[in-house]
């Protein structure tokens, strides 16, 4: 069984999670049927991918009780405010076939739309009407964070954010850690670049038998954070669930860390728009 962290509402999230961005051409509902039967019980998707028809199709499918699966979606910039909120959600539970959101993030915060708060205050009430099990955030700053907990005085459960070797994220995983919020990583393994092909990666990989993909994503586990890889070869997925048969070294985990040069895809949450 996959471990899990305890989110603030006292949701278990498991440590590891399967992203849903699609390939072209792709099967999503063998893709993430595949993954509930490798052992996955995360499964992110979002409106904006439209792969939520694949996913609920593979959740109703499977012989995986609904119970132990936690299905995350989002909602995009075309749906920010109160009522686009709602009826974000109401569109999303018709895709998914399912009754409850378990885990509604808001996917990008556009500042320069200023509409977050009022998407956020939205959510809270979804969640007290039970449409919505948990509620969070992704691609939020720090000062992001801290205007929704000073308007609502509800601070988000998870922020999914761009993590990976090359952007290690210390300063808002320190913030996450200080307020109780879970980090989820998104291109955790920066889309199976030549990143996988570096040194202190390659190395750690021939130093504990396992790919460089795993270490990677024990990397992520080694610093708190919950990777969302995404794979639709099912080898590929059970390799990126099964991390947690050794550990890394904390030279190999700062060598790893000391990768850093910023963002790949230059997306600054202050600046980047989506809808
Ligand atoms: N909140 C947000 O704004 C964002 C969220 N996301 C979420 O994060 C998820 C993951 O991010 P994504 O951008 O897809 O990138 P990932 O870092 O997960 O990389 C996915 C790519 O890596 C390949 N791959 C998977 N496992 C391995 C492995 N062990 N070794 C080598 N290559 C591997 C996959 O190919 P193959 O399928 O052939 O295995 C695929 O091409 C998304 O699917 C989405 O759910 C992503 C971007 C932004
Ligand atoms: O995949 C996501 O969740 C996104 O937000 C995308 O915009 C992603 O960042 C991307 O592919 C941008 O080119």
């Amino acid at each position: 069984m996959t471990p899990t962290f305890t989110l603030a509402d006292g949701t278990p999230l498991p440590a590891v999670g399967l992203g849903t961005v699609k390939a072209h051409g792709e099967d999503m509902t063998a893709t993430v049927g595949s993954a509930l039967d490798a052992g996955y019980r995360l499964i992110d998707t979002a409106l904006r991918y439209e792969t939520e028809g694949g996913v609920g199709d593979a959740v109703r499918a499977s012989s995986v009780s609904r119970d132990d699966i936690l299905v995350t979606t989002k909602i995009p910039g075309r749906h920010h405010g109160y009522d686009e909120a709602k009826e974000s959600v109401r569109l999303s539970l018709a895709n998914l076939g399912l009754e409850q959101i378990d885990l509604l993030l808001i996917h990008w915060p556009l500042p320069k739309v200023d509409k977050y708060v009022d998407t956020w205050r939205s959510m809270i009430d979804m969640q007290k009407d039970g449409l919505v099990k948990s509620i969070g955030v992704s691609n939020f700053t720090e000062a992001h964070l801290d205007r929704i907990a000073q308007e609502t005085g509800v601070l988000p459960v998870v922020n999914q954010v761009e993590l990976h070797p090359y952007f290690p994220q210390a300063d808002l995983r320190a913030y996450h850690a200080e307020h109780g919020i879970v980090t989820e990583s998104w291109s955790p393994l920066g889309r199976g670049s030549e990143l996988l092909k570096l040194a202190p990666i390659a190395d750690a990989a021939a130093a504990h038998d396992v790919s460089a993909g795993q270490v990677v994503l024990r990397w992520h586990h080694q610093l708190g954070a919950v990777p969302l890889p995404k794979s639709s070869n099912p080898d590929r997925q059970r390799q990126n669930l099964d991390i947690f048969g050794f550990e890394l070294t904390d030279a190999e985990v700062s060598a790893i860390s000391s990768l850093e040069r910023g963002r790949i895809w230059d997306q600054d949450p202050d600046t980047y728009e989506e809808f």
